[in-house]
């Protein structure tokens, strides 16, 4: 197990990407490895309002849902202890955000191809709101226009040959000990 003094990375992780790529699992199976904390901010705007993402949208909007996205972000990297953090995959369309997180903490963009992402679509649509109505062609146009948004990150990990246990093993071992 790592204890904090081999790592020579001391700031939070931030794990960004599209939908479905799995900085929720990854996320957890990293803090799980590193003892760290983990934060789910998808999660917890839910917890806040004792409904699903889905529903959040259906009743307050989009917008009240990004602006407490912004403020649990903003609240969160503020807190000491080290932690992986696992934002929502449109939280960086707010610039505020992304730049805080890219000026605070360790920002990983998890990269997946769109020929791997479409196996996982049944996993998501029931409660992804943003995939929800959409064709399958109009998904893959926001798969494309949503890249340019996660361009600004410190370190790119390409997840599409690699399990999830994989790809946080390789996260401890290529980024957070060099
Ligand atoms: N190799 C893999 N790496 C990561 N996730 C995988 C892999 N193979 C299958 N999955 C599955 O893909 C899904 C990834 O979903 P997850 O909720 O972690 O994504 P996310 O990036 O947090 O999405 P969102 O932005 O919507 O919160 C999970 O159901 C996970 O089990
Ligand atoms: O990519 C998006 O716009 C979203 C991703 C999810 O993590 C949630 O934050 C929500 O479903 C919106
Ligand atoms: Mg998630």
């Amino acid at each position: 197990m790592d204890t904090d003094e081999d790592l020579l990375r001391e700031k939070d992780l931030v794990l960004i990407g599209f939908m479905g790529v799995g900085k929720t699992t990854i996320g957890r199976a990293l803090a799980n490895k590193l003892q760290w904390d983990f934060i789910d901010i998808d999660e917890e705007i839910e917890k806040t309002y004792s409904m699903p993402t889905s529903q959040i949208f259906q009743t307050i909007g989009e917008d009240a849902f990004r602006a407490k996205e912004k403020d649990m972000i903003k609240n969160y990297t503020g807190i000491e202890k080290l932690k992986i953090i696992s934002v929502g995959g449109g939280a960086f369309l707010q610039d505020e955000t992304k730049k805080l997180c890219l000026s605070e903490c360790i920002v990983i963009f998890l990269d997946i191809s769109w020929e791997v992402w479409q196996d996982r679509i049944s996993l998501l649509v029931d409660s992804r709101p943003v995939l929800q109505g959409k064709t399958i062609d109009e998904m893959e146009k926001l798969f494309y226009d949503r890249q340019s948004t996660y361009k600004d990150h410190h370190f790119r990990v390409k997840t599409d040959d690699y399990s999830i246990d994989e790809t946080a093993d390789f996260i401890v071992d290529s980024i957070l000990k060099k």
